[in-house]
């Protein structure tokens, strides 16, 4: 099995094929990311970053080229495979958290590994502890509307972790914060992120986070640039 968690060989991604308003995103990206390590993103909008991370998670196919995660080649790969890879291995995080609003900050963390087989108590004991490490441990019981916005982006990002994926693909994490709640948040994510040997892929506009992640690279003109 291959030491890169994810490995993008030669993708290639257009909208519109064909068409007068065709638009060639991506033109042959390859991208390796190792065990443990932290990449970050850095793309101006609209040059594809999100598409590229949605094909680095499954949830898009690429034009052309391969997908590896975990050392498996996704290419031709059916839905039910996808789904099942993408579920056990990878963890998303966005701009907005996406959070059940009619459940608990627990229960949002719980529900996802209730869908993977995991039982009730061996699921809240999870989320608990999540929860205890990103410092919200005594807002278990609050409602998403309840939690100030620091403190539901922490709690997507346990939710993200729920099922122990091996790849994090975040798309501006905290890029909804005022830059002060930023910090601090983005500081809990790393140290989720540290503190379970993850690899992650981490798209950002901000050069100061962008510096505290092991790599950076660019997103330019639908290729990809080290930084
Ligand atoms: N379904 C689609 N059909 C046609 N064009 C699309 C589609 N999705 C995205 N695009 C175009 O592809 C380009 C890349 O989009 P993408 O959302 O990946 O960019 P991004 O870098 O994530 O941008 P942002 O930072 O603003 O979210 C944009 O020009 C967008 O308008």
């Amino acid at each position: 099995m291959s030491e890169n968690v994810l490995r993008l060989s030669g993708i290639t991604k257009a909208y519109n094929r064909g068409a007068p308003n065709e638009v060639n995103v991506l033109r042959g990206i390859d991208l390796d990311v190792g065990t443990g390590e932290v990449v970050a993103l850095v793309a101006p909008s609209g040059a594809g970053k999100s598409t590229l991370l949605h094909i680095a998670g499954l949830l898009d196919t690429p034009d052309a080229g391969k997908v590896e995660i975990t050392g498996q080649d996704m290419t031709g790969r059916g839905d039910r495979k996808r789904t099942r890879v993408r579920r056990s291995d990878v963890g998303f995080i966005y701009q907005f958290h996406h959070l059940l609003p009619e459940f608990s900050a627990l229960e949002n963390i719980v529900l996802p590994q209730l869908a993977n087989g995991v039982s009730k108590a061996a699921a809240e004991a999870r989320a608990q502890e999540l929860l205890d490490r990103v410092g919200i441990a005594d807002r278990a019981d609050h409602r998403p509307a309840a939690l100030s916005g620091g403190e539901q982006q922490r709690v997507a990002f346990c939710r993200a972790l729920a099922n122990g994926p091996k790849l994090l693909l975040a798309d501006e994490p905290t890029g909804n914060l005022d830059p002060g709640t930023s910090d601090q948040v983005f500081a809990a994510l790393m140290d989720l992120v540290r503190g379970t040997g993850l690899s992650a892929v981490i798209a950002t506009h901000n050069l100061d986070l962008a510096a505290r992640m092991d790599r950076q690279i660019r997103l330019d003109a639908g290729q990809l640039v080290a930084d």
